[in-house]
């Protein structure tokens, strides 16, 4: 079976003006990093600058929205829907982040609704899912993100274009990382989740990514890890950093 290609993320969030996107770019444009046969990198800026990022961003990394509509745009004031990014040709979009769960109320139920209907316009997900602090101290962790998983398997058949993000809530904006033997712990049980609940070719397959706290010193031990296959990165996507997490893909493809 082919082996599951690096991935990362960027998420931007809800920050930069149209001149941060631009230094931002221009770092990442002079980057020398693995080719992309052995990483695959995508930067997610806030929906106003996406034509912008998209039109001078080089052509070995790709763009994501950070969320878009549960169904066919219309009447929804605010809402930015999957068609309209497959109209701007974004193949890229970030769903189920724990800030949208946490601050917009958005469930399981809702965010599998999303993923699901973003990926039958030919849109590929990044899902998110985690714990908060509450449920790791409970000892919980493994059943909250099965959960989280689950309601996306239910309402998905083709997992081909879904990347998984554990971000433990805990572990971001907080520069509290999960250890290694932390996110290969959650890595692991989610992998034989899908081994049991989807079938072991998806469990193969699928790429879960990490996300909280990663930078670019931490990346290395992280990426090592078996069944870390890649980040998804926040605060430190926004500076030059971001270059040495991609670089981290060597440390799988030297393996
Ligand atoms: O989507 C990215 C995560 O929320 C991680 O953010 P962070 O790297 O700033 O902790």
């Amino acid at each position: 079976m082919a082996a599951r290609k690096f991935f990362v993320g960027g998420n931007w969030k809800c920050n930069g003006t149209g001149e941060d996107v631009k230094k931002i770019v221009t770092v990442l444009n002079e980057a020398e990093v693995p080719s992309e046969d052995v990483v695959e990198v995508v930067v997610s800026p806030p929906f106003v600058f996406l034509p912008q990022v998209k039109g001078l961003l080089r052509p070995d990394f790709s763009v994501a929205a950070q969320n878009c509509w549960v169904r066919k745009g219309g009447a929804f004031t605010g809402e930015i829907s999957a068609e309209m990014l497959v109209n701007l040709q974004v193949p890229w979009v970030i769903l189920g982040h724990s800030e949208r769960r946490a601050l917009m109320g958005e469930s399981s139920d809702f965010v599998a609704d999303k993923i699901a209907y973003a990926l039958s316009q030919g849109i590929k997900v990044i899902a998110c899912i985690g714990e908060t602090l509450e449920q790791r101290e409970a000892g919980t962790t493994m059943e909250v993100v099965a959960a989280q998983t689950k309601a996306i398997a239910e309402k998905i058949s083709d997992w081909t274009n879904v990347v998984l993000a554990y971000e433990p809530v805990w572990a971001i904006g907080t520069g509290k990382v999960a250890t290694p033997a932390q996110a290969q712990e959650v890595h692991d049980g989610l992998r034989k989740w899908l081994v049991t609940n989807v079938s072991p070719a998806v469990a193969e397959s699928t790429r879960i990514i990490y996300g909280g706290s990663v930078n670019g010193a931490n990346c290395k031990e992280l990426a090592a890890k078996p069944d870390v296959d890649g980040f998804l990165v926040g605060g430190a996507s926004l500076k030059p950093e971001f270059v040495d997490i991609i670089k981290s893909a060597t440390v799988k493809s030297s393996a």
